[in-house]
């Protein structure tokens, strides 16, 4: 048999990082992995639960990219609302999360939160979740736009303020011409 083919019967079974696998529950920052790919959400449903601070600036970044996003929150800021996006003023339930692609969970509610995380992984959707980087399915990085050309910067969910700092570098050689794009 091919040595790539593993035998059925020996398989792992398949754990995505999640509250239920080993990394999600109780696992170490420094041993997560992040693949970096660009994510294909042409005509695909994403879902913001939150509408706070935080949920405000992932909406704002995102806004740069897409437009199809519903809001879901009992309580929004002001500058949230002025988003091309669709809003419901709500308390999650699970069956909120059915027909998305994508599912950014940025509420304050830490415990609630993880909640999410686990009715999403039940329905097999990508999560991100802002107060728990160890049950993200995948993080947004720092982002330089210029046209149809994207840099992002990661840190592995180690350090959010260099990946900040290292954009902010990469722009400021971009503005005065060191690096042409
Ligand atoms: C880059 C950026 C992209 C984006 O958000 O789109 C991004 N965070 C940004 C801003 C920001 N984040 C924080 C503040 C301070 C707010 C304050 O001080 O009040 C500010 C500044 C601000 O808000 O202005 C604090 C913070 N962030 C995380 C936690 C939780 C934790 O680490 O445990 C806490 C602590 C909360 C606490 O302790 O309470 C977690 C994550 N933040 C990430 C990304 C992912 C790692 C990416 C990487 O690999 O490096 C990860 C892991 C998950 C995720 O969110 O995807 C965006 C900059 C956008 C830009 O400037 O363009
Ligand atoms: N990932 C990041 O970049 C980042 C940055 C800063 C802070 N954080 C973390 O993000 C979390 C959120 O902070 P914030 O400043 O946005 O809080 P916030 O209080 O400004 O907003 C909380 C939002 O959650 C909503 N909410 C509450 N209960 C809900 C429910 N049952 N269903 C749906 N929505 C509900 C509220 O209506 C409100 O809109 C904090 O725990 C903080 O640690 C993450």
């Amino acid at each position: 048999m091919n040595k790539n083919i593993q035998d059925e019967s020996n398989s792992i079974p398949f754990q995505g990082l999640g509250v239920n696998s080993p990394l999600g529950a109780g696992g170490r920052r420094e041993d997560l992995k992040f693949l970096p790919i660009s994510i294909n959400v042409t005509n695909k449903k994403i879902l913001l639960i939150g509408g706070g601070k935080v949920a405000t600036h992932k909406g704002t970044i995102m806004a740069r990219f897409v437009t199809n996003v519903t809001v879901i929150a009992p309580e929004f800021t002001d500058e949230i609302l002025k988003l091309p996006y669709t809003f419901i003023q709500k308390e999650y339930k699970k069956s909120d999360l059915e027909g998305f692609f994508l599912v950014y969970v940025c509420t304050g509610d830490h415990d609630l939160n993880a909640r999410i995380k686990a009715d999403s992984e039940e329905l097999g959707i990508l999560t991100s979740v802002c107060d728990a980087p160890l049950l993200c399915d995948f993080v947004s990085p720092a982002i330089h736009k210029a046209g149809h050309v994207t840099i992002s910067v990661g840190s592995n969910a180690r350090d959010v303020y260099k990946s900040v700092d290292i954009r902010n570098q990469i722009k400021e050689l971009i503005d005065n011409g060191t690096i042409r794009i």
